[in-house]
């Protein structure tokens, strides 16, 4: 005999299946009138009404005394015994298809039809044995044997006809599948994208991981390896005219560590020849400056891989960064706007050269407090690596090329400053060269900006003296614009938190589908008892249909996923909160908690670990 067993902790698991062989072999016990084989068992209208209208009419199972029966409050009172488990099968009065009962079954004379003889007169009492008169003669259905057993058998003709004889006339009706939506609570199917991170900053991430990990182009002729770097890709292309980085021509290269596995970007300077050792040392400096609108520098160093002498600057590699001159200055092919071909708009707006001007500002604070000076205050050398998110670049290298022990460092910061100025004029007249044609410049920088930016600018270019000083600067922008500016980061930082969030149970849950893949449809356990219908994995089996194979009273699939998420926490936090599993066949139910199949799942997933070991 097939056994549908419980899981191994004391379950409280509630089987509820079609009618069982007992109950087949009852029927003719009684037809013959012998004595009922099980009179200790309760019967179930007992428990489920509170009476029994066959109790005096050959009813096999025991019936307490009037003053002992209590109609309990619900279906499932609080949590059941193990015993329950056992108590008489429910039998669905409900037809399996669409057909007229009278048609199908012999209407039973008027009085063979019993009265309700309870106090309960709405409800129509369990029949211990009555079947379902079903039209589908080799439909299978679970029995259970003399032991408690659960088998599957066929339903056969017998049974099929007493099933008939006992099955009170019924009105037709058009048949429904079950509505298993209405087994759980109500969950909203409106998918909101709260549920994940947001589209636009996941779409963000996405091209970044893609980009670290385009594989590099082949055919460059790039050395394999170059000082613990590998998978070499240039990130400017080598072709056309190029620019010089001061006197010498430079490429930029994404590269991956061998340390590490982190990507860098590797600023390669062609032909140069180190002079002096001591040139190496601002780069040490450099190195200790961690600051959010700086690019770190990491290490430098000189190399002939390349078949030169080359100096390379390592520094963090921002994904998709590109310069401010690329984002804002460079022209750019005009696009469709509502069906006609416009130029996008190119001036910057006040609050956007405000945050540029705070950022700069920072950065070459941190830079000049360090003792040094930028060197490079540029459009093309200021990576813009996020929305409105700058960070000078090229650091360092400046104080390599141009190595000169006895160079006074604040000449240096009052160059930086002037360099500023002149980036200002860039950036509100949209021309790298702006400064070239002073009058004209603030011509437009009166027409679009305030008057504080355009202070801003004259005091950054005016002549260099011992007041004029970064901080200075910070002081003129005004305590309201840098306050502003920092509420901007916090908002900015509790959006990002609160994306995190969203993610947060996602490797969880990926983990518990990843149990359930391993454990699922595995074809070495087709033939196992304990998979099969009947045994006490089966659980997993309609529990994975509970979450994912779920129909409305349609038939049409139910995809929510919001379903899904809340049913995999629940499991994976192993909650109290019952579920009603159904066969496939809709012949036999399962109360069980979330705890109880999570021990399931467990369980199985162990033996399969321990296995593999
Ligand atoms: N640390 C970095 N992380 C990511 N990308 C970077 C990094 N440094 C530079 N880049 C990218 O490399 C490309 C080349 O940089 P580079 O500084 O040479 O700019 P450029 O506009 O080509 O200037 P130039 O014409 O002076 O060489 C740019 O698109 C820039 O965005």
């Amino acid at each position: 005999m097939a056994f549908f067993s419980r899981p191994q902790s004391a379950s409280s698991a509630v089987k509820i299946v079609s009618p069982t062989e007992l109950d087949d072999k009852a029927k003719p016990q009684l037809k013959k009138g012998g004595p009922p084989d099980s009179p200790q068992r309760q019967c179930r209208n007992i428990l489920i009404y509170g009476s029994c209208r066959f109790q005096d009419k050959g009813c096999l199972y025991y019936h307490p005394p009037v003053c002992c029966k209590a109609r309990p409050e619900s279906p499932l009172p609080g949590p059941l015994s193990a015993h329950a488990v056992n108590a008489p099968v429910f039998v669905p009065k409900a037809p399996l298809n669409t057909f007229s009962a009278s048609s199908l079954i012999p209407a039973l004379p008027q009085d063979a039809s019993p009265s309700p003889s309870s106090n309960y007169q709405g409800h129509n009492d369990y029949d211990p044995y009555a079947h379902q008169a079903s039209n589908d003669a080799v439909l299978s259905m679970e029995s259970q044997d003399h032991n408690g057993q659960f088998q599957v058998d066929e339903y056969d003709d017998t049974a099929a006809s007493l099933g008939a004889f006992y099955q009170p006339p019924q009105n037709s009706y058009v048949r429904q599948p079950l509505d298993y939506h209405l087994y759980t609570h109500p969950i909203s199917d409106s998918f909101t994208p709260s549920h994940f991170i947001g589209d636009a900053l996941r779409e963000e991430l996405q091209k970044r991981s893609e980009t670290i990990r385009a594989a590099p182009v082949l055919g460059l002729n790039l050395p394999g390896e170059l000082q613990g770097y590998h998978s070499l890709a240039p990130l400017e292309s080598l072709a056309g005219d190029r620019r010089k980085f001061f006197s010498w021509y430079s490429t930029v290269y994404r590269a991956s560590s061998s340390t590490d596995g982190a990507s860098y970007a590797l600023r390669r300077i062609e032909n140069f020849r180190l002079m002096h050792q001591a040139a190496f040392s601002a780069i040490e400096t450099w190195s200790h400056i961690h600051h959010p609108n700086i690019v770190r520098v990491r290490e430098a160093f000189t190399t002939r891989t390349f078949n030169d002498n080359s100096l390379v600057v390592a520094y963090d590699y921002h994904p998709n960064a590109q310069t401010l001159y690329e984002t804002h200055i460079k022209q750019k092919a005009p696009v469709f706007h509502q069906g006609r071909l416009q130029a996008l708009p190119s001036n910057l707006s006040e609050d956007t050269v405000w945050t540029y001007i705070i950022q700069i500002s920072s950065a070459i604070r941190a830079v000049h407090e360090a003792g040094l000076a930028v060197r490079m205050v540029d459009a093309t050398k200021i990576l813009v690596t996020g929305k409105n998110r700058l960070r000078i670049s090229s650091c360092g290298i400046a104080d390599v090329l141009m190595y000169d022990g006895r160079q006074e460092i604040s000449m240096l910061q009052q160059e930086d400053l002037a360099m500023f100025g002149r980036l200002v004029f860039a950036l509100c007249c949209n021309n790298l060269a702006a400064m070239n044609t002073l009058p004209k410049a603030l011509d437009v920088m009166g027409r679009f900006y305030s008057v504080d930016i355009k202070n801003i600018a004259l005091y950054l270019i005016s002549k260099p003296g011992p007041h004029k000083t970064i901080s200075q600067v910070i002081e003129m922008t005004g305590k309201s614009r840098v306050l502003r500016e920092m509420d901007g980061m916090q908002i900015s930082l509790d959006r990002m938190e609160g994306e995190l969030m969203s993610e947060l149970e996602n490797g969880r849950l990926v983990r518990l589908l990843c149990k359930f893949g391993f454990i699922n449809e595995r074809p070495e356990f087709a033939r196992e008892p304990r998979w099969s219908e009947t045994g006490d994995r089966y659980i997993i089996k309609l529990f994975r249909d509970y979450v994912f194979h779920q129909v409305d009273e349609n038939g049409n699939p139910v995809v929510n996923l919001s379903h899904v998420l809340a049913c995999l926490n629940k499991l994976d936090s192993g909650t109290e909160e019952r579920i009603m599993l159904v066969s496939r066949d809709e012949q036999s139910c399962l109360v069980v908690s979330y705890k109880e199949v999570k021990s399931c799942i467990d369980a199985a997933f162990s033996d399969l670990a321990r296995v593999s070991r």
